[in-house]
């Protein structure tokens, strides 16, 4: 695992376990004998250490996280490299993170290519650097700095790194030859006093000042996680006390840390990140399928969604032609746009070059004609499966017979649409979330005839344009949606049986939704939900009047319909479930307004207003969706609950720090879940959604662990 070998009078320890050289434990092992062997050796003067392929250790190996841990520890393999008789030189390139900044800082030297990054990442694993990071790093760059990187987890680039004073030398060409020069050089000198934890940390007496700006910062940024606030405390620590008891601090918080629930849910989230990627599908997976090469795209429809499409692909570098009816649409489309690049500037999300770069390919049209040489389409018009089969009748007629042709429905059946074109194979799902430009999720979908390449293409290119691709099977509401629905129709259900919006928004966001329910319809609008319930009910070939309590055999509340009615779509004018400032508000307050129609709402229909505990109000919600999860993996919608869980994260917002509603489902334990749904299966009698669904009534009774939850979902699709 760590190769050692002598160049002259240098010892070169070389890490090598791929993908990313994790410190595990007999990487630990190599480095201790590596670095007691330098030391003893006569022939040697100095030491390198260097990550063999393609990076620096980029941490500890995560996989070994709360398994018993065995020694040596990272610090004591650092504590041997600090008190070595010999200088050791860190040579960075790729990702020099986590543990592996760490064994950087214990060195007495740190160079590193220009392409290189270096940061504390153990916050987004619900950590903190535990083997002294946080003592050290701000010896070096001073506190803010020490308390912004670490409690962020930013992967800084090496020339910043240089200017932070982390770096010692950005070094070009190739990186083993450049180390064993500098290696050489700094033989002759003295290096006793480039161990950090001799120096002191600058500005140490502002602490205070720094420590409760950072904390204010990041209670805002980063609301409900525990440990960016930890992290914050354990860099104070480094100028309040001393290094030892700074090390203690560190160790302490460490530990509470490791403890919680937090850093389990995240560690949890990091992986299953990693495992949507390992898609399946019938005839063909992420190891069989070539995607195909996306060089240039087409997005039918210049609305919200199309140009935020539009966006996330111009900014990925791809040329993209937007296609509108008529000139107006158009050019509304191309202010849009234009607008969101701007403000994504201003935020420093996208650079200049960027932006600029943006505006030269994008290439505005209303003809069909210019799009038909285009590698990949994404149709995104109104939501109305005539309209979409319209336009995919043309895409047929129009585009080249390898173009990829994709939708952005939200809910209709890919099927359906794949039907309206002679290469249903060619046709797949691209389902980006309001606001397209902002939400990481993309949730791709398959149709029956869709080809194992065409998945393989929109999976790259989920990637590409920075989402995180989740990989379904086509069905109506498809996975978020399909959950999503039994969880906003409850929250209504609570206000029409008695509860008040604030009380249901409140419980959300207490649990760390970043927005409850009816600040989201005030949102997105309620004249959009309004014009949903039309479309089911016109798909279900009936209508809905003031007299609709059921649709589609599922229980109908019609508040949304009384909001709508009194002119109330939400911020965009200025009052909806709540009141705004102004049209276009951001600020919600509640309104007596609102509560009166809830009340005439409720008289009229003869419902007497009852008291409900919060308690309630999230079972309700949450129970109801997580059921209606076991459903879709029962009926093999997606192929496991890492899929389900990554779609709440980067789709809903939901907190990463309870990792996912299933996940979560499997730590309040699945025999009570279960149980609560069959208690709201017969008080709730008329709603599809609390039928307590099979799988999990399986799954509960064989308290199946969470991680064999995938070998019992329907193989029906491989
Ligand atoms: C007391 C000391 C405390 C120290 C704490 C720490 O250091 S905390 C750690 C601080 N460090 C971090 O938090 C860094 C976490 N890692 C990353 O951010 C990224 O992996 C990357 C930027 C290094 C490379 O991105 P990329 O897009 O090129 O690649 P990719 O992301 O697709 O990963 C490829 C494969 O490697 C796997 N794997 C990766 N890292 C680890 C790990 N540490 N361990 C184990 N495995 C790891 C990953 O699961 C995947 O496996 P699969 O699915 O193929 O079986």
């Amino acid at each position: 695992m760590v190769d050692y070998s002598v160049n002259g009078s240098v010892a070169v320890l070389m890490v090598n376990n791929p993908p990313v050289n994790a410190l595990g434990h007999a990487v630990r092992v190599g480095l201790k004998t590596g670095i007691e062997r330098g030391a003893k050796d006569s022939r040697v003067r100095s030491i390198i250490i260097i990550g063999k392929g393609q990076t620096f250790p980029a941490g500890a190996d995560i996989r070994e996280f709360g398994k018993p841990s065995k020694e040596p520890w990272l610090t004591a393999v650092g504590n041997l490299i600090k008190t070595c008789s010999k200088p050791v030189v860190a040579a960075i390139h790729g990702t020099c993170l986590g543990g592996g900044l760490e064994i950087a800082l214990f060195s007495h030297y740190r160079i590193a290519v220009s392409s290189a990054r270096v940061g504390f990442p153990e916050v987004t694993l619900g950590l903190l650097p535990g083997a002294g990071g946080s003592q050290r790093l701000s010896r070096l760059t001073g506190l803010p700095v020490a308390m912004e990187m670490i409690s962020s987890g930013r992967h800084v680039p090496a020339r910043k790194a240089k200017e932070y004073g982390i770096i010692d030398e950005i070094v070009s060409g190739d990186l083993l030859k450049t180390a064993l020069k500098f290696a050489q050089e700094v033989q002759s000198r003295p290096f006793k006093d480039r161990c950090l934890r001799y120096k002191v940390v600058p500005n140490a007496d502002r602490v205070e000042e720094y420590a409760s700006a950072a904390l204010t910062q990041v209670k805002k940024k980063y609301k409900g996680f525990e440990a960016p606030v930890a992290c914050v405390q354990a860099v104070r620590s480094s100028a309040e006390l001393s290094y030892e008891e700074g090390m203690k601090r560190e160790r302490d918080l460490f530990l509470q840390l490791g403890q919680s629930g937090q850093a389990k849910a995240q560690q949890y989230a990091f992986f299953a990140e990693r495992a949507v990627t390992k898609w399946q599908m019938p005839g063909g997976s992420y190891k069989t399928a070539k995607p195909l090469p996306v060089r240039s795209t087409a997005v039918i429809g210049a609305g919200t969604m199309g140009s935020g499409i539009a966006v996330c692909l111009l900014s990925a570098g791809l040329p993209v032609y937007l296609l509108e009816q008529n000139e107006k649409f158009l050019q509304s489309g191309v202010k849009l746009i234009e607008s969101i690049m701007a403000g994504s500037v201003k935020l420093g999300k996208v650079s200049m070059e960027t932006a600029k770069r943006a505006a030269t390919l994008l290439k505005p049209t209303l003809s069909y004609d210019d799009i038909k040489d285009v590698d990949l389409v994404i149709e995104a018009v109104f939501e109305n499966l005539d309209i979409k089969k319209e336009v995919f009748s043309k895409l047929d007629k129009i585009c080249k017979p390898s173009a990829i042709l994709c939708t952005n429905t939200s809910t209709i059946d890919i099927n359906r649409i794949s039907s309206a074109t002679s290469r249903p194979e060619k046709v797949v799902g691209t389902h980006f979330f309001a606001p397209a430009y902002h939400m990481k999720l993309l949730e791709n979908i398959y149709g029956t005839k869709t080809s194992p390449e065409a998945v393989a293409t929109v999976m790259k290119l989920g990637k590409t344009i920075n989402k995180v691709p989740v990989l379904v099977k086509s069905c109506h509401g498809f996975l978020a949606n399909r959950m999503n629905a039994p969880f906003s129709s409850e929250a209504i259900f609570l206000v029409e049986e008695g509860a008040s919006p604030q009380e249901v928004d409140q419980v959300n966001e207490d649990f760390g939704m970043p927005m409850g329910p009816f600040k989201v319809r005030d949102l997105s609008g309620i004249d959009i939900s309004w014009r949903i319930n039309r479309e089911v009910a016109k798909v279900l070939g009936t209508s809905i009047t003031k007299e609709t309590r059921f649709l589609g055999g599922n229980r109908y509340c019609g508040l949304n319909d009384d909001f709508y009615d009194k002119g109330r779509y939400g911020r965009k004018t200025g009052k909806g479930w709540y009141l705004y400032e102004k049209v276009g508000g951001k600020t919600a307050v509640a309104d007596p307004e609102a509560e009166e129609i809830i009340n005439s709402y409720r008289q009229s229909r003869g419902i007497v207003k009852r008291k409900i505990t919060p308690q309630e109000i999230f079972e309700r919600q949450f129970y109801s969706a997580i059921n209606e999860g076991f459903r879709i993996l029962e009926e093999g919608i997606c192929n496991m609950p890492e899929e389900i869980d990554i779609s709440w994260i980067y789709g809903f917002s939901y907190p990463k720090y309870r990792g996912g509603p299933m996940f979560y489902a499997s730590q309040i334990g699945l025999q009570r879940v279960y149980d609560r749904i069959c208690h709201y299966h017969e008080t709730c009698p008329y709603s599809i959604h609390w039928v307590p669904n099979r799988l999990l009534k399986k799954l509960a009774e064989n308290n199946v662990p969470f991680t064999q939850w995938a070998n019992h979902v329907s193989k029906s699709k491989m």
